[in-house]
C-alpha cells in the first residue's frame, strides 16, 4: 500500500507536468518511468494507467466532478483539479478500493500545502463515492456534445467524425479508442519465420497472438521491456500495427528494386519493404531532421538492413536526381494522427480544426513534389493514419486530377475479411470499432508506362 502512495505521487506530479508544460502524455510517463525504473511490474502498471486514464477521459471526468462540485473544475487549482480526476478515474474505472482512492488524494492534497482544500476533495470524492451508481448521463439529444463527453473529445472532433461517419460509426470509434491497445508486431522474413518466431516468444514467456489480417503479424502481451526480449534485440521482429504493415503488403515490391520512403522515421514502412527486398535492391528513407533520421538508423542498427540508405531530405523539395527513378515509392505523409488516437492520447486534445486544412495542403505540396520520383510503369502508395476524409479521399481525387499517375485495385492483397470494399477502386479506410487496427488509409497510384 506504501508503494501505492508512492505511484499516486508520480501519477499526480505527471499529471501536472503534461498540463502545465503541455508535454506530450507518453513522453511525460515515459521520462518518469526511466527516472525512477520501479522495480515491480505492478507498480509501473499502476503508474501508468492511472496517468493514460485521466489523460484520456479527461473531458468526461469533469463533466461528472462538476456535478458534485461547487467550484467547476476549470476555475480548480491545477494540483486539487488533478487529484480529483485522478480520484474519480479511481472510483470508476479501475480496481482499486473506493475509501482508498478518497483518503490517499486527501492525504497527498496535505502533503502538497493544500490542507485547508482536503476536505473539498474529500467532500466530492466522498459524494461520487455514493453516487456512483446514479451518474448524471450527457443530454442524447444533442449528439455532438453526448459523443463528446461520453467519448472525452473536443466538440469540434465530435462534429467531425460524426459528419464524416454519422453518428453510430463514430461512436464505435470513439469507444474502441478507449479500450486497450494491444503491441503489434511484424515478422521480418528474411530473418525468421512466424511460427518459428511465435516459438521464440513463448519460450521467453511471451503471450502471443495471431494478428487478424496478415500471416505474418502478431499482437504479444505480458512482457516487460522489448529491450529484454532477445528475437527484438536480434531484430526478428518490429514493432508495427497491422494497418501500418498492410500498407507496404499492398505494394509489389521485388528483389532489386529501388524504393524511396519519402517520409520515413522511425522506419515502420522503410524495414517492412526493406525485408521482401532479401538483401537485393535498395530503400532510400528520407526524413526531414536529424532527430528523426536518427530514429531510423536505431531501428536500422537492431535490425541489420544494409540495403537502406537513411537521409536528411525535406520531401518538399525537388532532387532532380531521382527523378523518374523509383520503382516503388512510399509516400507515408504527415497527417492529423486521428487513426491513432488510442494510441497516442494528447492528440485529441492538440489537434485543431484549422491544422487539418494546413496538414492536407502540405499532403498535396509533398505529393506534387514526389509523384515525378516515379519511374513510368512505377507504383506510389500514399498512405495516413487519419480518419479525416480530407486528407484521404479528397487528395486521392486531388492526385487523379493533378499527376499522371491513377489508382490502381488492391483487393488480390488485401485478406479475405478486408475484401469487397473499396479495394478495387484502389484504396481502403480502415476504420477502428469495425476493423481490428488503427484508424489508417491505404491507397495504391501507378504511373503509365511510357508510350
Ligand atoms: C506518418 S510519419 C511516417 C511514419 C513512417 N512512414 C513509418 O511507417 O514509420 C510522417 C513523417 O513525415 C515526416 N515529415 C514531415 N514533414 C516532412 C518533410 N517536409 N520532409 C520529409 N519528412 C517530413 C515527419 O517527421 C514524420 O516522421
Amino acid at each position: 500500500m506504501e508503494k501505492r502512495t508512492d505511484m499516486r505521487a508520480e501519477a499526480l506530479d505527471t499529471l501536472i507536468d503534461i498540463e502545465r508544460n503541455k508535454k506530450l502524455s507518453h513522453i511525460a510517463i515515459g521520462e518518469t518511468l526511466m527516472r525512477n525504473q520501479f522495480e515491480k511490474k505492478a507498480d509501473r502498471a499502476f503508474y501508468t494507467r492511472l496517468c493514460e486514464g485521466v489523460t484520456e477521459r479527461k473531458i468526461y471526468l469533469d463533466y461528472i466532478l462538476d456535478h458534485y462540485s461547487k467550484t467547476p473544475m476549470k476555475k480548480c487549482k491545477p494540483l486539487i483539479r488533478s487529484l480529483l480526476r485522478m480520484g474519480a478515474y479511481q472510483i470508476l474505472f479501475m480496481d482499486v478500493r473506493d475509501a482508498a482512492a478518497c483518503s490517499e488524494a486527501v492525504s497527498l492534497a496535505k502533503k502538497r500545502g493544500f490542507g485547508r482544500l482536503s476536505g473539498f476533495v474529500n467532500g466530492v470524492l466522498r459524494t461520487l463515492v455514493r453516487e456512483k451508481e446514479n451518474l448524471p448521463v450527457p443530454d442524447k439529444k444533442d449528439d455532438v456534445k453526448y459523443v463528446s463527453i461520453t467519448y472525452s473529445v473536443p466538440e469540434w472532433l465530435s462534429k467531425l467524425i460524426i459528419e464524416q461517419y454519422g453518428k453510430e460509426s463514430a461512436e464505435k470509434i470513439f469507444a474502441s479508442f478507449l479500450e486497450a491497445r494491444p503491441l503489434t508486431i511484424r515478422t521480418n522474413l528474411s530473418k525468421t519465420t512466424p511460427e518459428e518466431l511465435e516459438k521464440e516468444l513463448e519460450e521467453a514467456g511471451v503471450k502471443v497472438e495471431k494478428g487478424n489480417y496478415l500471416p505474418y503479424a502478431f499482437t504479444i502481451s505480458n512482457l516487460n521491456y522489448l529491450g529484454k526480449i532477445a528475437a527484438f534485440r536480434q531484430g526478428k521482429f518490429a514493432v508495427q500495427d497491422e494497418s501500418s504493415q498492410l500498407a507496404v503488403a499492398i505494394a509489389d515490391i521485388n528483389e532489386g528494386d529501388f524504393v524511396l520512403d519519402v517520409c520515413a522515421a522511425p522506419g515502420g514502412k522503410t524495414f517492412h519493404a526493406a525485408d521482401r527486398l532479401k538483401g537485393a535492391g535498395k530503400v532510400l528513407s528520407r526524413d526531414l531532421t536529424e532527430y528523426k533520421t536518427e530514429l531510423i538508423e536505431e531501428n536500422k542498427d537492431r535490425m541489420h538492413y544494409e540495403n537502406v540508405e537513411v537521409q536528411q531530405w525535406d520531401a518538399l523539395e525537388e532532387d532532380e536526381s531521382l527523378l523518374e527513378s523509383v520503382d516503388v515509392l512510399l509516400a507515408d505523409l504527415p497527417c492529423s494522427g486521428l487513426g491513432i488516437m488510442g494510441r497516442k492520447n494528447d492528440i485529441k486534445y492538440q489537434m485543431t480544426e484549422e491544422q487539418l486544412g494546413e496538414l492536407a495542403a502540405l499532403q498535396r505540396q509533398i505529393l506534387s513534389v514526389v509523384w515525378k520520383y516515379v519511374k513510368p510503369g512505377g507504383q506510389m502508395i500514399f498512405s495516413t493514419c487519419t480518419l479525416n476524409k480530407g486528407e484521404n479521399a479528397e487528395n486521392i481525387k486531388w492526385i487523379e486530377e493533378n499527376t499522371p499517375l491513377h489508382l490502381v485495385s488492391i483487393e488480390e492483397y488485401l485478406p479475405q475479411n478486408l475484401k469487397n470494399r473499396t479495394g478495387s477502386q484502389g484504396y481502403l479506410q480502415l476504420i477502428p470499432g469495425e476493423d481490428t487496427c488503427d484508424g489508417f488509409f491505404i491507397s495504391k497510384f501507378k504511373r503509365p508506362e511510357a508510350k
